[in-house]
């Protein structure tokens, strides 16, 4: 047991980077994690909280600079919790990137293989197509926002350098409304009160927009006003729901949606293939890297067009439908219903037939799928942070593919599937990293499995 205080200081030199983005180092024998330090430099760090056998701190002072800190962009970069690294030049981002993906494989997953440089962004700001702002109180005003780091305090926010501007717009129009007439927030200690998050998606290749409110009810007061507002100030609206969340919890979104203007959904494409997007349904954030990303699905994959492919995790079918373009026949397996539904309604609007979609858990389908005797040529998985659980990748195994793509949003969980996946007689032959999410710790890899006999 060490004797570090709480509020104390303490000069640490930062020789390792942390899974979230902060600076690592020692305090005597003991590590603490950073909060903004970079690799290679000399900090003094002040002491937040303490544990058993490490401490987390921030930084208060920098007494040696890392060549890679830059000025932030953003005027909020140390309160909002949304970026981690507005600290790190871009390219230092990458670097870090490209080096969690192969630190994590080595050390984790004992997988040794190339690890390709990350493909980054040529413009790395404005690039999400959605954003989830929550509404609430602060000094008696209302206020949209992020939450600040570890903690639901909303820090207010104007204008957010990775979001699209229209969903700033649109922050502001629906703040506005609820100023103008007194519409209650949500104040998640007492459970009461009306709107709790504001929630866009902005189509970027068709300029469709969709204004979800998250409400803690079945109704609004001032509707039509609200609905003029938005029109008036959002080129492009398309449709505004509304999405039913009564219940106490984190998670944002409710189950039920009323739409209370325009469509049910907006329309986006992704290179040629037109969907269609509801508001639950999942869909990859960055539309220019997503691009980048599903050509290395299909670049692994390479479809020769008799092969039956399953894309497992597939949301609204997206990769699914790409690959059916250049394949025989494909299976899409998702949890989500909606998602289900919508990945059909992609197929029909495609004109894509060679595509089945089943609606459940992966651990459940993938083996009834092997019992039934199914068997795939090229399997592409592209699972949640948690990666696969074991039936998924037994079931894998027992259907003897070619290849499987694997594309990850973790790089410790990937580890271990691959290690799984390496001890079953598979070789992972390459890994492409591609930056999804500049300025946040999270990095996304597309990885070539190959059957080893
Ligand atoms: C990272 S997303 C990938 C979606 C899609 N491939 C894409 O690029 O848009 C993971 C998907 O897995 C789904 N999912 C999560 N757990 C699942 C499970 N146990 N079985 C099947 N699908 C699951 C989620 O609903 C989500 O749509």
């Amino acid at each position: 047991m060490h004797n570090i205080k709480v509020g104390e200081n303490y000069e640490v030199y930062i020789d390792n980077m942390a899974h979230e983005g902060q600076g690592v180092g020692r305090i005597g024998g003991v590590a603490t994690f950073v909060e903004g330090a970079l690799i290679g430099e000399k900090v003094v760090a002040q002491i937040d909280k303490v544990y058993k056998n490490y401490v987390i701190s921030h930084v208060v002072e920098i007494l040696e600079k890392s060549h890679d800190r830059v000025k932030p962009l953003c005027s909020y970069a140390n309160k909002c919790g949304g970026c981690s690294f507005q600290h790190l030049s871009y390219e230092g981002q990458l670097k870090y990137k490209t080096q969690k993906v192969k630190d994590n494989l080595e050390r984790i997953g004992k997988v040794y293989t190339k690890v390709h440089e990350i493909i980054g962004m040529k413009e790395p700001q404005r690039y999400r197509n959605k954003a989830q702002f929550p509404v609430g109180m602060l000094d008696g005003e209302v206020v949209t926002g992020f939450y600040a780091p570890r903690s639901h305090d909303i820090v207010p926010i104007e204008s957010c350098m990775i979001q699209n501007e229209i969903s700033d717009n649109i922050a502001r129009t629906v703040r506005n409304w609820i100023k103008k007439y007194n519409v209650s927030v949500y104040d998640e200690k007492a459970g009461k009160g009306l709107i709790r998050h504001i929630v866009t998606r902005v189509a970027f290749k068709t300029g469709e927009v969709m204004v979800i409110l998250v409400v803690n009810g079945k109704h609004i007061p001032y509707k039509e006003q609200l609905i003029d507002a938005l029109k008036k100030e959002i080129k492009g609206l398309k449709s505004v729901v509304l999405n039913i969340n009564t219940k106490r919890t984190n998670v944002i979104m409710g189950k039920d949606n009323i739409t209370i203007y325009g469509s049910d959904n907006i329309i986006d494409y992704i290179k040629d293939i037109k969907f269609e997007i509801s508001p639950l349904s999942f869909f990859q954030v960055n539309p220019v890297q997503t691009e980048v990303l599903y050509g290395k699905v299909l670049e692994y994959a390479d479809l020769k067009g008799n092969e039956t492919v399953i894309d497992v995790y597939c949301g609204i079918g997206t990769i699914s439908l790409f690959a059916a373009q250049k394949a025989f026949f494909v299976y899409g397996i998702e949890a989500v219903h909606q998602a289900v539904e919508d990945a059909k309604r992609n197929a029909y609007i495609n004109g894509i037939k060679n595509v089945e979609f089943i609606s459940g858990q992966a651990e459940k389908v993938m083996p009834e799928l092997v019992d039934k005797g199914v068997k795939a040529d090229v399997v592409i998985i592209d699972p949640p942070r948690k990666g696969c659980d074991i039936p998924v990748l037994e079931a894998i195994v027992n259907m003897n593919p070619q290849k499987i793509v694997y594309v990850s949003c973790n790089p410790s969980t990937l580890a271990r599937d691959l290690r799984y996946l390496d001890d079953k007689g598979y070789k992972t032959m390459e890994v492409q990293p591609v930056d999804m999410f500049p300025y946040t710790h999270h990095v996304e890899s597309v990885c070539l499995i190959t059957n080893k006999s």
